[in-house]
């Protein structure tokens, strides 16, 4: 299978969980994410606004908020073509469709968070393989994202993964550009891919 097959066998995968299936996975991953060493006090982290048959984060967005994280969200660069900003959320924020369709803050420039500043990054997936290899939607704004963070000048950032366990294969095919996660947190477990 090449990698545009594979992309469809898997976001096939993943839509073929009911809705249940999908919120007790999404409640079985915020127990483990729960459980975090880099959770145990209030953080700034960054997560996605999930959309059609991804993990949901709805209710983990707000259970974060709630054990006293700053939370981030992803908006589309406008100026940098497939580059994400992220920006904080809060009770004023104002929300806009992205062309995706996908939800995001709008733009103020007094809400962006630099990588820098964040823990945690929760990241989108559509199948991870056994090295920790990630494949997303195609458009390598996570590749991006991650590139900073792979050459080593953001060492306070924590990337995570979020998936069903469908996602996983043994080996996906890997391109130059890809960033592979060091962790990956699935409803049956936590997968570390550091040691
Ligand atoms: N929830 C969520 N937010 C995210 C991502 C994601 O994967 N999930 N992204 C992760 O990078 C970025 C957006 N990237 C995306 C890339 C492609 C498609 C998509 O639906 N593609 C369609 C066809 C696209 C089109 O209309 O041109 C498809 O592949 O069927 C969605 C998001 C930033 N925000
Ligand atoms: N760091 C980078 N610098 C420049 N181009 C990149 C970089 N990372 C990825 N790309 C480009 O992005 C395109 C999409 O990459 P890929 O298919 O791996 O995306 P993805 O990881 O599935 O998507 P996403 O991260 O948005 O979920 C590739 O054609 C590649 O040329």
């Amino acid at each position: 299978m090449d990698r545009q097959q594979l992309r469809k066998h898997l976001l096939k995968q993943r839509q073929a969980l009911t809705s249940q299936q999908r919120n007790h996975g999404a409640a079985q991953v915020l127990a483990h994410l729960s459980q975090l060493p880099e959770l145990q006090r209030p953080r700034r982290l960054a997560s996605y606004h999930s959309v059609r048959a991804e993990l949901p984060t709805a209710a983990i967005n707000t259970s974060l908020q709630q054990q006293g994280h700053q939370l981030a969200l992803p908006v589309l660069h406008p100026v940098n073509t497939n580059h994400l900003l992220f920006l904080h959320v809060h009770a004023g924020t104002c929300w806009q469709n992205n062309s995706y369709g996908i939800p995001e803050p709008r733009l103020a420039c007094t809400d962006i968070v630099p990588l820098a500043e964040l823990t945690l990054l929760l990241v989108p997936l559509v199948g991870f393989d056994n090295n920790g290899n990630r494949m997303g939607m195609g458009g390598g704004f996570y590749d991006r994202t991650l590139a900073a963070w792979h050459a080593g000048q953001l060492p306070h950032l924590h990337p995570i993964g979020l998936a069903f366990d469908c996602q996983h294969v043994e080996r996906l095919p890997n391109e130059a550009w890809d960033v592979p996660l060091p962790r990956v947190i699935t409803p049956a477990k936590i997968w570390d891919f550091r040691s």
